[in-house]
């Protein structure tokens, strides 16, 4: 993934050198001093805000930035609380360096997929969370777009940020509407993306709205998912090994041909080793399979002969008659009893994998090697997750489900990763080699400039 084109946060934030007609404006002001009522505020289109006129200020201060976050976290259906905050947590670097920059911070993101019409998820919850993690001021107003949440940026002070609520309480926002980016667009002077899991959806936040900004750049998580992702994309280090699981075939497709072509030994676990197992014509019993992709997972199997790329499926999974049982069983993959299905890979398929990417330069894993959430059927991901962090290559783990699980395997699991990503989607599509909207726009050949 090339960068070119693409500003980072912190050249913005960089001050301007001092120059002759700056000090000579005694309306200056020193240096990092924040002005609450000075600059953007007002001024649509973001020229000549307070401290950008090479004062020795920040390039941002004054201004009001736009930064697009993905808040979209997960909570608890019945409580409403949230369950991972390392999305928030991740995003509070740009937030900050934003803040000590002088400037105004407005905050955007979309919460989950609301129903239509409907304002049923709203962003409160994050902003309290991002309250106490920060020790900011959250303000929430009720618009995302007009007067209101106008007055709110404009009176910001430091130690304020200003989060809109829900974008997608306007459906425009998933139409990439032009007319509601540019209404969000007078709320700001300055774009920052630092959602790197939303930047594989076309969406008015995400991509017409930074089209429409002169300043524009990129934030420091957006940056580091780049980088560290880029490097599984741009000539790996050998050997590669992917480790896949999660619940489908058919959801994977596109990463496993991308894959393919990349990678030295591809593990399959999950759900979706059953359809292969099926595939080598292993009776799976009442496991989960694909009937329909059964000749897609030949065709894979194939392929991945033709290319010397050599796949590793389950040699022994746990075994229950129902998804709700206390305990599972062990069995070879090829004895899997009658009126029983595989819930999670086995001990010695735990081996195997393990054995691969013990050696491995590089190692990416997405998708959970089992039932995870249930206890009797999560030893699998969990072990998988202790062996990887102990591997010396680097180690990215990409996707909601398996990061999940790399935290809750604990802190020592979860810092011996080299990268654990905020992205699902997106981290999928920058693997198979799509190119991602929200990044592309901020390249300074799109759009404004
Ligand atoms: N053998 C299995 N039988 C039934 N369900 C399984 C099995 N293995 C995994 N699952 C379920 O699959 C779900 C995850 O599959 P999914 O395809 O959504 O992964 P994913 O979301 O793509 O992974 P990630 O979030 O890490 O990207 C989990 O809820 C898990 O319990
Ligand atoms: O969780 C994600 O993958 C991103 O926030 C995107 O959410 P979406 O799949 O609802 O667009």
């Amino acid at each position: 993934m090339k960068l070119t084109g693409i500003r980072s946060i912190e050249d913005l934030v960089k001050p301007k050198a001092p120059d002759v007609a700056a000090k000579a404006d005694p309306r200056g002001g020193a240096p990092g001093k924040f002005d609450p009522r000075g600059g953007g505020a007002g001024s649509a289109g973001g020229a000549g805000s307070a401290g950008s006129a090479g004062d020795g200020t920040s390039g941002i201060a004054g201004k009001r930035v736009f930064i697009r976050v993905d808040f979209n976290v997960p909570m608890d259906k019945k409580t409403g609380e949230i369950t991972d905050d390392a999305r928030i947590r991740e995003a509070i670097p740009t937030i900050k360096l934003v803040m000590e920059a002088g400037a105004k911070v407005v905050l955007a993101s979309h919460l989950g997929r609301p129903k239509p019409g409907k304002r049923d998820l709203s962003l409160e919850p994050v902003g309290a969370r991002l309250a106490e993690l920060t020790g900011y001021e959250v303000h929430v107003p009720e618009e995302i777009v007009g007067d209101a949440p106008k007055k709110v940026i404009y009176d910001l002070r430091v130690g304020q940020v200003c989060l809109l609520e829900n974008l997608r309480f306007h459906e425009e926002e998933e139409k990439n509407d032009e007319n509601f980016a540019r209404q969000l667009a007078e709320l700001c002077d300055v774009y920052v993306n630092d959602a790197f899991g939303a930047a594989h959806r076309a969406h008015a936040s995400v991509h017409a709205l930074p089209r429409l900004m002169r300043e524009r750049a990129a934030g420091l998580l957006l940056l580091k998912e780049l980088r560290a992702l880029g490097r599984l994309v741009d000539r790996p280090e050998k050997p590669y090994v992917a480790v896949l699981g999660g619940a489908k075939v058919s959801d994977k497709i596109d990463v496993v041909e991308a894959l393919l072509g990349v990678v030295d030994t591809l593990c399959i676990g999950g759900a979706m080793a059953n359809t292969f197992l099926a595939a080598q014509g292993k009776d799976m019993k009442k496991s989960k399979i694909e009937e329909d992709k059964l000749p897609l997972a030949r065709t894979i199997l194939s392929k991945a002969g033709n290319r010397g790329v050599q796949i590793l499926l389950p040699t022994d999974v746990v075994v229950a008659s129902s998804l709700e049982a206390d305990a599972g069983s062990a069995v070879a993959a090829d004895a899997v009893p009658d009126g029983a299905m595989a819930l999670d890979i086995g001990p010695k398929t735990v081996a195997l994998f393990a054995d691969s990417f013990k050696r491995a330069k590089t190692v990416f894993w997405n998708g959970p090697m089992g039932l995870f959430e249930t206890p009797a059927f999560s030893k699998g991901t969990f072990e998988l997750a202790k062996l990887m962090s102990k591997a010396s290559g680097f180690t990215v783990v990409g996707g909601g489900d398996s990061a999940a699980a790399v935290k809750q395997a604990g802190d020592e699991v979860a810092k011996g990763f080299k990268h654990i990503s905020t992205g699902g989607g997106a981290s999928l599509e920058l693997i198979e080699g799509k190119k991602l909207p929200g990044v592309e726009a901020l390249r300074a050949t799109e759009g404004a400039e």
